[in-house]
């Protein structure tokens, strides 16, 4: 591992989740209080029967879920949880009086908020996945889209802004300016502090005018830096919640910075939203092939029965980017490569792939499952990791920069922008299989795939003819989740003609050639689920706990013990200490092999 050193100490100020006091509906906002018993709460196996919008054949053409409710007309505000009164302990909550009640389901509305709205993430990605669902008829017919942020700004001036980053769908470019209009049309802005009760106030009588005597029903994205969550959270819940339908908070990631943090944050959450209120977010899990795994493992008879410690030698989960931080190494630099990538993308596709089979594809059920596997998890230490950060580096005519020559970054950081680790799993099916993990900025290339190395076939018939390295002739299943969508697995073959040859061949998922569909961005995929009520992509907070607790032992180790990084250069492979890592383990980085 990495030298020590006591001259750079970083300090990360911890993010201050304290709660503030509760605040309380204001008699003039919502009038009367309706006390609702615990047991109008849905049973869990209700929820279930509700959740199968997954499996329905087309999830669009205005055929979105508003309430969770289980006749057309019937309002549970199930979501809706507002601050108890003290006098009313644990069993009731307080909701205001529902006015609506008998309005049918086609009467809902659906009201977005986008916290944030003058950030990065809300141009590049929340909006233009907005309209995308909007051109594939997947938003409810009453909807209104809010931008909400400090900056000052008319809705001229947001649908200005957002028009510049909204694509149309190769195959839907006719009536794409139409569409556009149509959709800006929606898009409203609201300018106010995160922390001021009094600006939401403001943003729900605008809500209010738009919802009409509709059912309301609210999402709002909480697209800001983490330090105001628990604000921004307390302001919406308490006074721009939804009175008669359901209230939902999509929170983006870092939740926290190891065990603790995270812990607080959740608890500062739920003093404002019941857990099925909140929805973080993992975009990975909205990408394609990562929600593919399942249905590759358990719809096709020939994968499960390989997957376990008898046929797996080892599976590698690769992420890589061929840029640096350039731009977001302020960010960046308190969180690092293990907190913004591993503990929680890497993570998350690893306990998808190493998972028992769930009892359904209910949410819960695949929830707990992957809960189960996390727990399984050997925590992490100095031992199991390498971390590296990268160096300026000299390309004929270009000059890349080194990690610490972004301005946002501070001198002398000793941030890991790259980071390899050995994960074991302490159960039946994958004892003593090495889980590799590696994630790095500036490397050689864009990639994010998972590699499934399998076992030598005994005994084997053909050694004599597969060479001296027989780890380069086994079997290997990859799918490549970014760029160029595939699937692939790694079989000997006979190569054509009178003599015996054998080569390493390819058979090919690739779905470019196979799928003339553009593949929808992962955060269209979220956002439908969030506006659906379906969590199975969303992380439940016994998941986080138990992902942090992988991950804080080493965090803290790196972080008290000054680890200094080894060094690699930009654009480069990263570190010679992957390998050493990868080799311990009598593994070799797929990646890395030629012409893969
Ligand atoms: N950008 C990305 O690709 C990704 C981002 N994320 C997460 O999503 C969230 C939003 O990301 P991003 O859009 O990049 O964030 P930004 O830094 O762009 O912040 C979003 C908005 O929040 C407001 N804001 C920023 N800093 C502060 C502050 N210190 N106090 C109060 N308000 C502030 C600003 O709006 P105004 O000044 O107008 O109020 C800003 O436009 C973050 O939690 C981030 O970690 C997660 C994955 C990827
Ligand atoms: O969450 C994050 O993801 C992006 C990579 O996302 P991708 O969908 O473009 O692969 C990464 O660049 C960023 O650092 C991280 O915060």
């Amino acid at each position: 591992m990495a030298a020590f050193s006591s001259a750079h100490r970083r300090s990360h100020a911890t993010t201050p989740y304290s709660p503030s006091s509760r605040p309380r509906l204001s008699p003039s906002d919502g009038g009367h209080h309706r006390r609702v018993a615990l047991s109008s709460i849905p049973s869990r196996l209700a929820l279930r029967a509700q959740s199968s919008s997954r499996l329905r054949g087309s999830r669009c053409a205005n055929a979105v879920r508003l309430h969770e409710g289980a006749g057309a007309a019937t309002i549970i505000p199930v979501e809706n949880k507002l601050p108890l009164k003290k006098s009313e302990g644990s069993l009731s909550l307080t909701l205001p009086k529902v006015e609506n009640i008998n309005i049918g389901e086609n009467e809902s509305t659906v009201s977005i908020t986008v916290v944030g709205a003058s950030g990065d993430l809300a141009k590049r990605k929340i909006f233009p996945a907005l309209f995308a669902l909007f051109c594939e008829d997947c938003l409810p017919k009453h909807f209104t889209i809010y931008g909400y942020a400090r900056s000052k700004m008319t809705d001229a001036e947001l649908r200005n802004m957002i028009s510049k980053s909204l694509t149309c769908r190769t195959h839907k470019r006719e009536n794409c300016e139409e569409k556009m209009d149509q959709f800006l049309k929606r898009c409203f802005y609201h300018s106010g502090h995160y922390d001021c009760l009094e600006n939401f106030a403001e943003l729900d009588k605008k809500l209010k005018l738009h919802e009409g005597r509709r059912i309301s029903n609210r999402l709002f994205y909480l697209s800001i830096p983490p330090n105001i969550f628990v604000d921004a959270v307390r302001c919406s819940s308490s006074l721009a919640a939804s009175r008669n339908g359901w209230t939902r908070v999509i929170v983006e990631k870092p939740f926290g910075r190891d065990s603790e943090s995270s812990a607080a944050l959740t608890k500062a959450l739920k003093q404002y939203l019941e857990e099925n209120q909140i929805f973080r977010i993992d975009h990975y899990l909205g990408k394609e092939l990562v929600e593919n795994l399942s249905v590759l493992r358990f719809s096709n008879l020939i994968f499960e029965p390989l997957w376990s410690r008898n046929y797996i030698r080892n599976v590698q989960l690769i992420f890589s980017e061929d840029f640096g931080t350039e731009g977001r190494g302020g960010y960046f630099d308190s969180y690092g490569i293990i907190r913004d990538i591993m503990q929680n993308h890497l993570l998350q596709i690893l306990a998808l792939f190493a998972m028992e089979t769930p009892v359904s594809l209910d949410a819960e059920d695949i929830r707990n499952e992957k809960v189960k596997v996390l727990r399984c998890m050997k925590p992490l230490h100095l031992d199991d990791v390498v971390i590296g950060q990268y160096t300026s580096h000299n390309d004929r005519s270009t000059t890349y920069p080194a990690y610490t020559d972004d301005k946002t970054v501070p001198n002398g950081s000793l941030t890991p922008t790259f980071a390899a680790a050995a994960i074991f799993i302490n159960n039946a099916r994958w004892e003593g299989v090495p889980f590799l993990m590696k994630a790095g900025k500036a490397l050689q290339d864009r990639r994010a795939e998972i590699r499934v190395q399998f076992r030598h076939v005994p005994g084997n018939l053909y050694s004599q003819k597969l060479g001296t390295d027989l780890d380069q002739a086994t079997n290997e299943l990859v799918i490549r989740v970014q760029p160029d969508e595939a699937i692939y697995l790694m079989i000997n073959n006979k190569v054509p003609g009178l003599e015996m040859k054998l080569d390493h061949s390819n058979l090919n998922l690739h779905y470019a050639a196979r799928y003339s569909k553009e593949i929808p961005d992962a955060y269209e995929r979220l956002l439908l689920d969030a506006i659906e009520g379906e969590r199975r992509l969303f992380i439940r907070s016994d998941e986080l706990d138990a992902a942090w607790a992988i991950f804080t032992p080493v965090l803290k180790e790196i972080d008290e013990k000054n680890i200094v990084p080894e060094s690699y250069p930009y654009g480069s492979r990263g570190p010679a200490g992957a390998h050493r890592l990868a080799a311990r383990h009598n593994v070799k980085w797929g990646d890395l092999s030629t012409g893969q």
